[in-house]
């Protein structure tokens, strides 16, 4: 509160052109109220306000604008929820239509009705004969006459709040096996609370002072239409002072409506300055979402954990096999330019067989033979594994894959921005159009029709999603309670899990009252307990700090020890990848790059981007003659040992170790054996003891990362702007083939 006052003292002085117009603006509004408290007759208020009529028409308001409420939850907010969610033609007709109470004379909304719901209008002889409903004159009729100026104002605030409500809540939600239903009531009404109950009483007060419409379509019959803002208006004709009583009391209820709001538009509401507090992002229709606050990440080293026996198969492209009980076909021959890897090696269209299908102790079926043909399903006929659930996915669309991976298994998912790794995850979970898993088998069989809610996947979304309104123990048991487990079972096992990650005592507690770490620990601990055959992981430790990801990563890998399904973690964190996960899986461009362990990954990267996520260097060129690898700056590089026979295109490896600066160029028959070429030195920096040096080769050269030691850093003494040599050592160099 301190800073933002400051903030706007900060700004200087109001500006005489903007304070004059302003004030005035104010003084404007201010003096018909003034008029109205001066001219109120105080002494016989009591009375006058207590006789019968006016007690008898604010009875009739009351229940007038009730109904009218009533009836415009009904429909608004299906209506709003349709305009915020779902894109239809015409969205932008039906939204106009939706407001055109508002700006519309209330006598010409009146005529309209009369025109639509008359007698002799369009639609009321049919509710005539056929419900008996004659509406002009009537009480329904000033029911239907508020509901249509003031159901606008519910519908409008109602879609602003669903249009913010960011959908992974829902997603998430859907994710733990709550159907669509349970959804909009567990999860998406209570969220966009603020907006409804804004937008209701808005509806309310508004449908309460209605006049124009009311005295058009529903006449001015007391006991029967006459509300409130008629009766002021037949007051003004005799009794001026009692019109001005009456109007006191309508004013006093406005007053009354605008105050309970004024948390949401005036600024004072408490309920969300703890929220605020704690820097939730805007997020509902300006309320706050807890544990959605901005954490800087950072890494740290830890030991790689294998939970998985056997090896497991990804490519990209191919469909090896399909699900269980669906009869495999030969594979399209378009479908064949995967990259799968196994040990180091990689298979291109025409390579062998074009699925190898890999479980723990099955050997792939070597009477297949090269080409095209079904694959050795390992376990037939049986259903679930017994020692927990496998992956295989056939993913098509914007993001290609093939996943084959046993139960326990790891698989750290890396690639660049826009690479298609939540595209990936979206499309296992059935959540987008952009791809689609087809087969998708958890071990159960084909699961690619069922809905999202149905495929016991659980999502962990980046930053942990959790339902701001329930505690850590409610949001750990969601999943159970939309499985139909009982409530009492459901908490247990919840609490169970909190347990087991070392926060049960934060059970109660909300999400905005979680620090970063103990909200992602929550998350998890929500995504196990829904009891999920696949987990998948957006990046949970990115929005962390240091101490918090090293030890929400350990409370991680300790639990993910123990889960019998395939865990799928997205991160461009390359210490998580390496010590969480059993394998690696590097997407690029929507396919698949590299499907590798994370030691195999780290000696032989397959793409420059994943070389360069680990450390290394990178340089891909083309495979010569002679055995060397031309990089496309015209540069040479000798390594080791030459490239695989038939390689026609590779990568040149080398760590940053292997990386010597020189201000002059090293002489011939050096370690380098010609890895040599000028740069200029583009960024410093330390990492460790050692030096870092970025060199640019411009058209000399590629860029080059070296890391010098401190000797070597002390003689050189490289600046920004610095011409200097670099050489690599080649016995330092890996090619590894394109
Ligand atoms: N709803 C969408 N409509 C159209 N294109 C989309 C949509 N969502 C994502 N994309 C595009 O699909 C590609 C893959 O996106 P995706 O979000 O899967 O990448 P990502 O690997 O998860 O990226 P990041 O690391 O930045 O999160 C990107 O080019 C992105 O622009």
């Amino acid at each position: 509160m301190r800073g933002s006052a400051a903030g706007l003292r900060g700004r200087g002085r109001t500006p005489l052109a903007l304070g004059v117009p302003a004030g005035l603006a104010v003084v404007f509004l201010l003096v018909p109220l003034a008029g109205v408290l001066a001219r109120t007759p105080w002494g016989s208020l009591p009375s006058r306000v207590g006789s019968h009529e006016v007690r008898q028409a604010l009875t009739l308001s009351l229940a007038v604008s009730g109904w009218a409420l009533l009836f415009s939850l009904v429909l608004g907010v299906p209506l709003a929820w349709l305009l915020a969610r779902v894109d239809f033609p015409g969205k932008a007709l039906v939204r106009c239509l939706v407001m055109l109470p508002m700006v519309l004379p209330p006598t010409v909304a009146g005529v309209a009705l009369l025109q639509g719901y008359g007698r002799r209008g369009v639609a009321g002889p049919w509710l005539e004969e056929w419900f008996g409903v004659t509406l002009p004159f009537s009480t329904a009729g000033a029911v239907v006459a508020s509901a249509f100026v003031a159901m606008p104002f519910l519908v409008i605030s109602l879609e602003g709040a669903l249009a913010g409500l960011h959908p992974r809540y829902e997603e998430t939600a859907v994710s733990l096996g709550a159907a669509p239903l349970r959804v909009f009531r567990t999860v998406t009404l209570p969220m966009v609370a603020p907006g409804l109950v804004a937008g209701a009483a808005l509806c309310w007060a508004r449908a309460l002072g209605e006049f124009g419409a009311t005295i058009t379509f529903a006449g001015n019959l007391p006991g029967e239409t006459q509300t409130l803002p008629l009766q002021v208006y037949l007051l003004l004709q005799d009794d001026p002072e009692g019109a001005t009583a009456v109007s006191l009391l309508l004013l006093a209820i406005a007053a009354a409506v605008l105050l309970a709001l004024r948390g949401r538009w005036l600024g004072g509401g408490g309920g969300t300055a703890a929220r605020r507090e704690r820097g939730g992002a805007a997020d509902v229709a300006g309320t706050t979402v807890p544990g959605a606050e901005a954490r800087t990440a950072a890494g740290s080293g830890a030991p790689v954990r294998s939970c998985a026996e056997g090896s497991s198969e990804v490519s990209s492209g191919t469909p090896p096999k399909e699900a269980k009980g669906v009869p495999r076909r030969p594979l399209p021959a378009d479908a064949r330019t995967d990259t799968r890897t196994e040990g180091a090696e990689t298979r291109t269209e025409g390579d062998a067989r074009p699925c190898a299908v890999t479980r723990p102790g099955v050997d792939p079926d070597p009477g297949t033979g090269p080409g095209p043909g079904p694959c050795t399903d390992p376990d037939p006929g049986t259903d679930a594994t017994p020692a927990g659930y496998p992956l295989y996915a056939h993913v098509t669309g914007a993001t290609r894959a093939v996943l084959d991976v046993p139960p326990g298994t790891t698989v750290a998912v890396v690639g660049p921005n826009g690479a298609g790794k939540t595209t990936l995850l979206r499309a296992l979970l059935g959540l987008t159009r952009r791809a689609a898993a087809r087969p998708l088998d958890l071990g159960g069989g084909d699961l690619s029709a069922a809905p999202a809610h149905r495929r016991r996947i659980a999502w962990v979304p980046q930053d942990g999603a959790l339902f701001p309104h329930l505690t850590a123990l409610a949001n750990t048991a969601y999943g159970l309670r939309a499985q139909g487990v009982p409530r009492a079972e459901a908490r247990r096992e919840a609490r169970a899990g909190l347990d087991e990650l070392g926060i049960g005592h934060l059970a109660h507690r909300r999400p905005h009252e979680l620090s970063g770490g103990q909200a992602q620990r929550v998350a998890l601990a929500r995504a196990l307990a829904a009891r999920p055959r696949l987990l998948l992981m957006d990046e949970p430790l990115a929005a962390l700090d240091q101490s918090a990801k090293a030890s929400v990563r350990q409370a991680l890998r300790r639990r993910l020890a123990g889960f019998g399904g395939v865990c799928l973690l997205v991160t461009h964190d390359p210490v998580e990848a390496v010590s969480l996960a059993d394998r690696v899986l590097v997407l690029e461009d929507g396919g698949v790059v590299q499907y590798a362990a994370p030691d195999e990954l780290a000696r032989l990267p397959r793409s420059p981007w994943v070389a360069r996520m680990l450390g290394h260097n990178a340089w891909p060129g083309k495979v010569t003659a002679e055995g060397t690898l031309r990089l496309d700056a015209g540069t040479e590089l000798t390594a080791a040992a030459p490239p695989p026979e038939g390689a026609t295109a590779a990568l040149a490896v080398a760590g940053p170790e292997a990386v010597a600066l020189s201000a002059s160029r090293p002489p011939e028959g050096g370690p380098e054996r010609g890895n040599v070429w000028p740069g200029t030195v583009r960024e410093v920096s330390a990492q460790g003891g050692r030096l870092r040096v970025l060199v640019g080769g411009g058209a000399d050269g590629p860029d080059a990362v070296a890391e010098l030691p401190p000797r070597a850093a002390a003689e050189l003494r490289p600046v920004e702007g610095a011409r200097v040599w670099v050489g690599v050592r080649a016995a330092a160099v890996t090619f590894v083939p394109l």
